[in-house]
């Protein structure tokens, strides 16, 4: 007698934004439409007293209140259990098909994704669906000015929400739209009016979907949205280079993307390079990989200095792309420094293979 699959793993979405940019209005849209039936969801609080467990509608037995200020390792102690804990739920019956985490305003995504990634019971019943980072339209240009972490927050999305527009000048969100998407070119910039939106729009962004048959690279990693950005920047270069402000003009955020296979030794001794060297400057790395000797594809993700184990995807994009595409979100580090380090480190265990052979044969 077999054993029964494996559920499939829940997926994870992230909402995070800085304070008041109307994580909570959206949250309680959002829980009231059908698609989300059946969310947990789980609320990082910054302080002693959690209040917007309080103003999370529909409360019940699913909602978690994470009332653990923002030490790294206590939310991540704390985001775990609290994940296990909805883990033995899962398996004794409970209808989760969905989790949804609300950081604090003043939290930096990275430790989340991070215990998404690492705890062992945490990834083989959980994926990281996306990253949704609000930003207010009204206060989003100063916030990002002033708060370096508000930047991150940007930065690290999958998903990018304006909020408040109806509190913005005609001037403001147009501007604000140009360097969010500076920022992070790969991101699809949304609007939430009082937290309207489709859920289809934030939710299901991830890759490691087993259930479907191609991977929907576009919606997690849209190489195409780099290469168009990059294309856009250069032709207004002298136009809005003067306006970068201190904390954008140290993230870089672009796409690499290789036609030929890439040995994964080499690959892989060159991001542990990176990580264990440059691993807080590390703020996001996807990507999806041709590998030499491998028919299929690999999907790769990091944030700082860990990464997800590599998965196997079951088939090559729709349109049959093979290239390898990774796209880095860096703070000060830029592409060309990336793209050398991973070229060399890749030749070199071309050579180093190309000898091995010749010395067995
Ligand atoms: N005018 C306007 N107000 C909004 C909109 N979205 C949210 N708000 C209001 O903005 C305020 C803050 O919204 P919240 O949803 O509490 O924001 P939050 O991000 O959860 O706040 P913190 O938990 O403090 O970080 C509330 O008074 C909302 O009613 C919008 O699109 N337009």
């Amino acid at each position: 007698m077999s054993t029964p699959d494996p559920a499939p793993p829940v997926p994870v979405t992230v909402l995070t934004g800085f304070l008041g940019s109307g994580k909570t209005t959206l949250l309680n849209r959002l829980l009231r439409h059908p698609a989300l039936a059946d969310t947990a969801v789980l609320i990082n609080e910054f302080g002693e007293i959690g209040l917007d467990h309080l103003l999370v509608e529909k409360l019940d037995g699913d909602t978690v209140l994470l009332n653990a200020g923002c030490l790294c390792c206590t939310v991540r102690g704390d985001l775990v259990k609290a994940l296990r804990d909805l883990a033995v739920r899962i398996e004794q019956g409970h209808a989760i098909r969905r989790v949804v985490v609300e950081t604090t305003g003043l939290a930096d995504p990275a430790p989340i994704l991070q215990t998404l990634m690492s705890d062992p019971l945490v990834l083989f019943r959980y994926r990281l669906d996306g990253v949704v980072t609000l930003v207010d339209a009204a206060t989003g240009m100063a916030t990002l000015d002033a708060q370096p972490e508000a930047v991150k927050q940007a930065a690290v999305a999958d998903r990018l929400v304006l909020t408040k527009t109806d509190l913005a000048t005609p001037e403001q969100v147009p501007a604000l739209w140009a360097r969010l998407r500076a920022l992070n070119p790969g991101a699809p910039l949304l609007n939430a009016l009082h937290g309207d939106i489709t859920p289809g729009e934030l939710l299901d962004c991830g890759l490691y979907d087993a259930t479907r048959k191609h991977p929907d690279v576009r919606r997690w990693l849209d190489a195409e949205a780099f290469a168009a950005h990059d294309a856009h920047a250069h032709g207004h270069h002298h136009h809005h280079h003067h306006d970068v402000s201190r904390h954008d003009s140290r993230i870089h955020s672009f796409c690499l993307s290789f036609d030929q296979p890439l040995p994964w030794d080499g690959l892989a001794t060159w991001l542990e390079v990176l990580t264990m060297t440059r691993g807080e400057n590390v703020l996001r790395v996807k990507g999806i990989l041709n590998l030499e000797g491998q028919d299929g594809p690999i999907a790769i993700h990091g944030v700082q200095h860990l990464f997800h184990p590599p998965v196997k995807l079951a088939a090559w994009p729709e349109g049959d792309d093979r290239r390898s595409r990774i796209v880095f979100i860096l703070r000060d580090l830029d592409r060309a420094t990336v793209e050398k380090g991973l070229t060399a480190f890749a030749e070199s265990a071309r050579r180093e293979a190309a000898i091995g052979a010749g010395a067995a044969g």
